[in-house]
């Protein structure tokens, strides 16, 4: 049941100031009215965590993992409600948020299996060598530790697979650290039900209750309490630039400066190599403008330029990108605000000298509705313009004619951090496509070959992450087992006893945990 209030801790608070949700296919208010919470529950909620965060990051792998999977057990409880609320509150539709909550539940079940197989903690022993000369060698035990209480900012665009339980709180939650969530305020019934959902984890599972919090509300003002509060150690985030930004500097300001990985802004270049396009131009255009049409565009991932050689084949692959994008349905968007926002990007590229319109979707007569934008340009108007490559948030996208490969490097060399690069080729394009690599692993985080961006596989290998402004961190990933990694940090064991050492790290090896023994895997 959804009331309007958020845990903090075991409590379910209520405040009197309100906030509503909207149904962005009817424009209607959705009840009830959400409490708001005030920066005194962000200041309680970070108590709790910091009280919670010595024993939680202390259980067992194995009860670490056995709560994650009572947090994906707990969602799925709340059966057809949850996906009902989150269609309801963004637009989405059902096939996408069971599919969603599927990947939701399913990355919680891929920290649990990561958790037990142990090798995240990088146990590594170097054993003490008291016959060295000229100076004896201690015993040295390094483990991973959590880094401390962190902040989630759950996302828009995916109200569950990148919000309350999404992969920054499984992965943070995973690592030891206690979670603070300030839920997106487009989708609040959503966030209720899903931290509700936690917070009945955390007790079936006997943990502290200050593991897992939430605040909810519209204002800045709740975010940047909670980033700057002295207890928190490091912030998850997927959303705008300027959000990602703004948060970043908070974090930099504090007295303690702390990590802050936000996930920002990406247009994900393809580019068509001339044998791909000309064997088989048709296919990649259709496969092109379902990929940016997507969720209404609505994707981190979504291809917002695609580059290649002037001339007929590329010619033939406008016309039926343009046709594919001319009958694109027009798409429920996120948010009044969201769709505002992509009006105006549309708008802006149109009014742009050397851009041409080649297709709009269908118009349609609902709410908060996005028309798909095809364009198309030139390499040079393009290096001419650096306005043309900042991302429009929907189904809106570039076709770039450059008159070379030369041109194309340029072009991919003049481009911001990527989440994604995709190389469209068959066998006769692998020489030329050479020279690109090097150029888009510096840009990109994910390289693809004739496949599309959007669709991010939750495994081990997947990076989602780059270069700025696709992240504020490059180093690391926001999908996938490595996404723990943010969320620890290394600690070395100098000569302690036996008795006083962490359990991770005694020669017994109580945890079963794999270990690295004077360089070498222990088995
Ligand atoms: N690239 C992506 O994956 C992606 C995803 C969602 C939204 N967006 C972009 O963001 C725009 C707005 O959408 P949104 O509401 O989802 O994102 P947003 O960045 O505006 O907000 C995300 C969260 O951050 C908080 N926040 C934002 N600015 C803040 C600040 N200065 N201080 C403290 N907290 C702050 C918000 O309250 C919200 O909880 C979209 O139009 C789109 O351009 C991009
Ligand atoms: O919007 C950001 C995430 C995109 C994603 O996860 C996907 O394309 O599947």
């Amino acid at each position: 049941m959804i009331d309007g209030s958020f845990p903090i801790g075991a409590r379910m608070v209520s405040r009197d100031q309100g906030f509503e949700a909207h149904n962005p296919t009817t424009g209607e208010t959705i009840e009830p009215r959400f409490s708001v919470s005030t920066t005194e529950d962000v200041a309680e909620a970070c108590a709790l965590a910091a009280k919670a965060f010595d024993t939680f990051r202390e259980t067992s792998p194995e009860d670490r993992a056995a709560f994650l999977e009572e947090v994906a057990s707990q969602i799925e409880a709340l059966g057809d409600e949850l996906v009902e609320r989150a269609m309801a509150e963004s637009g989405l539709p059902q096939a996408r948020l069971t599919g969603e909550r599927g990947r939701t539940c399913g990355q919680l079940r891929m920290f649990a299996a990561h958790l037990r197989r142990g090798d995240w903690m990088n146990v590594t022993f170097d054993t003490p060598l008291p016959d060295r000369q000229p100076l004896p060698r201690p015993d040295l035990r390094q483990r991973r530790i959590a880094v401390g209480p962190v902040a989630v900012f759950g996302a828009s665009n995916f109200p569950l697979a990148f919000s309350v339980a999404g992969g920054d709180t499984a992965s943070a939650l995973a690592a030891g650290c206690p979670v603070v969530v300030k839920g997106h305020p487009a989708h609040p019934g959503t966030t209720e039900l899903v931290a509700r959902a936690i917070q009945k984890a955390v007790a079936a599972k006997g943990l502290p209750e200050g593991v897992f919090s939430l605040v909810q509300g519209p204002a800045n003002e709740l975010g940047a309490a909670l980033v700057t509060d002295p207890r928190i150690k490091a912030v998850g985030f997927t959303g705008s630039r300027a959000g990602g930004l703004a948060l970043v500097a908070l974090a930099q300001a504090r007295p303690e400066p702390i990590p802050v990985y936000a996930e920002m802004s990406s247009i994900n270049p393809v580019v068509l190599m001339p044998a791909a396009l000309a064997a088989r131009g048709e296919a990649l255009a259709k496969g092109y403008a379902g990929s940016m049409t997507l969720g209404a565009g609505q994707f981190c991932t979504n291809p917002g330029i695609v580059i290649g050689i002037a001339g007929d084949d590329l010619d033939a692959f406008a016309r039926t990108a343009a046709e594919a994008v001319e009958a694109a349905q027009p798409q429920v968007m996120l948010t009044a605000a969201i769709q505002g926002a992509y009006d105006q990007g549309v708008d802006a590229l149109e009014g742009k000298n050397g851009v041409t319109l080649l297709a709009k979707g269908a118009e349609g007569t609902g709410c908060t509705l996005g028309r798909a934008a095809l364009f198309r340009t030139d390499a040079q108007t393009f290096l001419g313009d650096p306005e043309i490559s900042q991302e429009v948030f929907g189904a809106a996208s570039i076709l770039i004619a450059a008159k070379d490969m030369d041109e194309v490097i340029a072009l991919l060399e003049r481009l911001e951090g990527q989440l994604t690069a995709t190389i469209q080729l068959d066998d006769a394009d692998v020489e030329a496509a050479e020279p690109l690599l090097p150029v888009l692993e510096r840009k990109a985080g994910r390289i693809l070959a004739n496949g599309w961006p959007t669709g991010v596989e939750v495994s081990t290998a997947m990076v989602h992450g780059g270069p700025f402004p696709a992240t504020s961190d490059p180093r690391t990933t926001s999908v996938g087992t490595a996404a723990i990694e943010r969320f620890l940090r290394p600690v070395c064991y100098q000569d302690l006893p036996d008795g006083l050492l962490p359990k991770a790290v005694r020669s017994a090896n109580p945890f079963d945990l794999p270990r690295t023994i004077d360089g070498s895997p222990e088995n």
